[in-house]
């Protein structure tokens, strides 16, 4: 049976800004989800290697480098393919840049990357809140790493006061306006919010644990209960085909306290043939077509998690991209999900297991 790639979230963010904190805490909280991390460390000691290598119980050595340099993307690619050799059981890869990485860069890197066991899954990017206005103006690249991100996570907002704060939030939305932003204090952000919970031993499972219950039951700490409290989900399901276009147009203006969405569906036209996994992290989309198990129910089922959202709004939007006449939904209409399919598909799932793997660096 064939399996959905692997996600790979970028985390940037400027020095000190808190990514190694935060890759920490998804660690700590990542319930049984396994990790596979890449630490792009800048210079020659490897500090954020160190201080992830405690939360993890094996390591891909590599020597030091710097991920946005790599001459050419064979280099991650090889990375990448140590890290989600199916013997690792990864589930999600995080790679953590160098706080003078350049966004764009890894993204294309990641984008032409050969390896048909990942999939790009998004760029995730700390500010430091109490730093920002200060660093901005010595650094001007960083409003152009604001907007490559697709989350932004707005982190040491314990370090300013609520006015302050306010201020680096509409700094952040002038400089990318709309970009779907989340506050923290050390790193702690839900995972959720970047990858599913749990590991999942089949494609079926994967996209079918979906209910929020499911996404943040059971096995977190106080704290973690604490950090679910502050989001909600809305859950759309529907047994009926949906039209591709209506749903491009529900997504292409999904609200920005919309951090998450994670499913799939049931298309009608020419994506009928197979259920389509949807992972969205803040702005970035991707689609991932699996067939249907033979005498699967054909549905679709989504859930949504986020802050402020208009749930009946949402599902109103959504229960209208129910498709009355499937027969006539001609293919073109499908080209909108295509732009956001990646298509490979890689081998037989292995079995989960419940921690994370660190490759330190990026060269052997
Ligand atoms: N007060 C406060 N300190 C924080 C917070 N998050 C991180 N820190 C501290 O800030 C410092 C830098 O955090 P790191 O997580 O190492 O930042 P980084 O972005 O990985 O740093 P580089 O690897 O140098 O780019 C550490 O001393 C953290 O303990 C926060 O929300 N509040």
């Amino acid at each position: 049976m064939a399996t959905p790639r692997i996600p790979v979230i970028l985390l940037t963010g400027f020095l000190g800004s808190g990514k190694t904190t935060l890759l920490n805490h998804l660690m700590r909280d990542s319930a049984g989800t396994r990790i596979g991390v890449i630490v792009n460390d800048f210079g020659s000691v490897n500090i954020d290697a160190l201080a992830v290598a405690g939360q993890v119980d094996s390591m891909i050595p590599i020597e030091n480098g710097c991920l946005c340099c790599a001459a050419d993307a064979s280099e991650m690619d090889d990375m990448l393919q140590r890290l989600t050799d199916p013997a690792l059981r990864i589930d999600v890869v995080v790679i953590e840049a160098s706080g003078l990485a350049e966004p764009q860069s890894m993204i294309r890197s990641l984008l032409s990357s050969t390896s048909e066991r990942i999939v790009y899954g998004g760029l995730v990017e700390v500010v430091d809140a109490a730093e920002f206005p200060r660093t901005r103006e010595r650094h001007p690249e960083l409003d152009r790493h604001v907007r490559a991100a697709d989350l932004v996570v707005l982190n040491k907002t314990d370090r300013v006061e609520e006015e302050e704060r306010r201020a680096v939030l509409e700094t952040v939305e002038e400089i990318a306006p709309g970009i779907p932003l989340l506050t923290a204090e050390h790193g702690r952000v839900d995972p959720a919010l970047l990858f599913d919970h749990r590991p999942r031993t089949t494609a079926e499972e994967r996209f079918q644990q979906l209910s929020f219950a499911d996404v943040c039951s059971g096995e977190h700490d106080d704290h973690s209960r604490h950090l679910h409290a502050a989001y909600e989900s809305v859950e759309f399901i529907s047994a009926e085909s949906l039209n591709p276009r209506r749903v491009m147009d529900v997504l292409d203006s999904r609200p920005a306290g919309l951090y998450r969405i994670k499913g799939f569906l049931h298309f009608a036209g020419a994506g009928a043939d197979h259920k389509y996994g949807l992972h969205a992290v803040g702005s970035f989309l991707r689609f991932q077509p699996v067939p249907w198990e033979h005498g699967e129910p054909r549905a679709t089922q989504l859930v949504m998690i986020g802050t402020g959202l208009d749930a009946d709004t949402l599902t109103k939007r959504l229960a209208d991209c129910v498709e009355t006449a499937p027969d006539e939904v001609d293919d073109r209409q499908m080209m909108g999900v295509l732009r956001y399919v990646q298509t490979e598909e890689p081998d037989e799932p292995e079995e989960p297991a419940e921690t994370g793997v660190l490759a330190e660096n990026l060269r052997d």
